[in-house]
């Protein structure tokens, strides 16, 4: 499937009664990136999780390529393209480490599999490991070229660097600069390292409080120290 567009209008959604997110509207061109910032408790992981459809929607529409996708519900959604990797990773921990791929791949033919050992020639040497013998960023490659063997053309990645040593996150930023600049799929990508949030998109959105407080340039976020010191919690890069 090749990257697709995104187009987020209105978007209200939550959990029961419990409203998270206001009236939210983006959009992402095919092939494109976005990176998504805010604190904690934002609402970016409830954003992620409303495109792929596991939250109560109240208003608003998800369209994948100008196909409105609002009334798909998960599978429908992932068969249509979008893939998320959770920040929880969710691997079979149970399961070696290729036999999580053999998940990922659906219907593909099982050497596509070394695709992911190209992506992360880590895993490939932890093929016969089990899911609970790999590190934690062992666990979040596993994670990420799972839903990558699905070839979504829209990838969701939830804060994939969330508690891992620099080293680790340098070669699964490295992965996803490459996914990106394959241009095979659109990316958003949830991050609090801020750095690494700017340097991944030329576009970023943040969150507070469920609502885009700000959407522009990641340039342009870099030298406003106002904005990353009222949204995001630092007052500047260095
Ligand atoms: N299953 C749930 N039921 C009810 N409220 C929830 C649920 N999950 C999250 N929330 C609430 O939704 C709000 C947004 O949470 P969310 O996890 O989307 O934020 P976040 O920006 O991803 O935070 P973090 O960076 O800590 O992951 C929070 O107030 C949270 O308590």
């Amino acid at each position: 499937m090749p990257a697709a567009s995104l187009d987020v209008r209105g978007l209200s959604a939550g959990y029961g009664q419990t409203h998270v997110l206001e009236d939210v509207s983006f959009s992402v061109p095919a092939g494109g990136r976005l990176s998504i910032l805010g604190r904690n408790g934002m609402g970016k992981t409830t954003l992620m999780a409303t495109l792929m459809g596991l939250t109560r929607r109240y208003a608003g529409s998800i369209g994948v390529d100008g196909r409105d996708v609002t009334g798909l519900r998960t599978t429908g959604r992932a068969r249509g393209g979008i893939g998320l990797v959770p920040q929880t990773r969710e691997i079979f921990k149970g399961l070696t480490v290729e036999e999580n791929l053999f998940v990922g791949l659906k219907d593909r033919p099982r050497r596509a599999i070394e695709e992911a050992y190209a992506l992360f020639p880590r895993l490939g040497e932890r093929r016969r490991n089990l899911g609970s013998q790999l590190s934690g960023g062992e666990q979040q490659m596993l994670a990420t070229a799972r839903t990558i063997l699905g070839q979504p053309s829209i990838l969701l990645l939830d804060e994939p660097l969330e508690g891992l040593a620099p080293v680790i996150c340098d070669m699964l930023m490295a992965a996803f600069a490459q996914l990106a600049s394959s241009g095979a799929m659109t990316i958003l990508f949830v991050e609090q390292r801020l750095e690494s949030a700017l340097d991944f998109a030329e576009e970023v959105i943040i969150l507070e409080r469920g609502r885009i407080v700000w959407a522009g340039a990641s340039a342009a976020l870099r030298a406003d120290g106002a904005v990353l010191e009222r949204y995001v919690g630092v007052g500047g890069l260095h």
